[in-house]
């Protein structure tokens, strides 16, 4: 790892640990079984780290985003947010999803100041916060929009801004840019780089594609499925600022063959149970000709 990119960790270490999680375990029950879908996870995360939780289907990442988050309760272990255990949602949490979670009856500003809003703001304050944040994201004249009037990219944008006008101490997001083709996935990554850049938020960022997490992270979390366990925490040695360029760095090629191992090494092991098997189809067409 080159000396300005392991000065870096070392500075991060440094920070506070804004999200402590020791020994959680998460059970679903269904079907009349008993599903462990984490397992004695162990993380620490620091004030304004970005952190790229990455693995297989069925491995508990959208479980352990969730459960951050205050949306999932869990079976045992402990986690805390700035030394307090979470037990539900909370302002100090934005999240963002991959599913456009705007209301659509709503503009724009309205979405952004439905926070505020609920949070006790009145209506002059919380218009003059979502203004604001508009602005911050460069939507600001898109402000009285309706959300089916923006293209996905710009909508993701102000789910952002939805969760970054409670100013949340953590980002989560889940697949955020999952829906959206190459184009405009690569501008939200760099939009959200900078974003992280120049204000005080630490970002959890789930996502199925190692280039996305290689491109955005500080630290990866790998997870296994079955059950969903930390195989290992990468500390990604690519030099910031990023860009797609490095793609073909040494550097950036060794961390992707890595995680390519961990995650696809033995897939025996690491297919979801409901894909390890696929059915075979039946023939449902009369008509003669072959397809392949
Ligand atoms: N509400 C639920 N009830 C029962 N089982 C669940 C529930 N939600 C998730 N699971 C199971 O828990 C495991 C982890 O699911 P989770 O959605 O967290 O995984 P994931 O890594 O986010 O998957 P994907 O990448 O496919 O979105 C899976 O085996 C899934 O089937």
């Amino acid at each position: 790892m080159q000396p300005e990119v392991q000065a870096r960790f070392g500075q991060i270490y440094q920070r506070p640990v804004v999200l402590k999680v020791e020994n959680l375990c998460k059970y679903y029950h269904g079907h009349g079984e008993k599903k462990l879908a984490l397992k004695d996870l162990n993380l620490d995360i620091h004030r304004r780290e970005f952190v790229c939780v990455i693995g297989p289907s069925g491995c508990g990442k959208s479980t352990f985003s969730r459960i951050v988050a205050g949306l999932e309760p869990y079976d045992a272990g402990s986690v805390q947010v700035d030394n307090e255990q979470v037990i539900g949602p909370c302002r100090n949490r934005g999240m963002v999803f991959q599913g456009y979670t705007l209301f659509p009856w709503r503009t724009v500003k309205q979405n952004v100041m439905f926070g505020p809003q609920m949070n006790g703001a009145d209506r002059d304050s919380a218009e003059k916060a979502a203004l604001q944040w508009l602005e911050l994201i460069g939507l600001e004249q898109y402000a009285d929009a309706f959300p089916d009037q923006l293209s996905g990219g710009m909508k993701q944008r102000v789910a952002i801004a939805r969760a970054l006008v409670n100013e949340p101490k953590i980002l989560l997001m889940d697949e955020p840019f999952g829906a959206l083709d190459p184009h405009t996935r690569q501008k939200m990554q760099q939009h959200l780089l900078d974003i992280w850049r120049n204000i005080d938020i630490t970002v959890i960022f789930v996502t199925h594609d190692m280039d996305e997490a290689i491109l955005l992270a500080d630290r990866i979390v790998v997870l296994k499925a079955n059950p969903g366990e930390l195989i290992e925490t990468i500390e990604v040695p690519v030099a910031r600022p990023r860009h797609p360029s490095q793609m073909n760095s040494p550097e950036f090629i060794a961390v992707r063959n890595h995680i390519n191992q961990l995650v696809h090494g033995d897939d025996d092991i690491e297919v979801e149970p409901a894909l390890a098997e696929l059915p075979q189809i039946p023939r449902m067409t009369r008509v003669d000709d072959r397809v392949e």
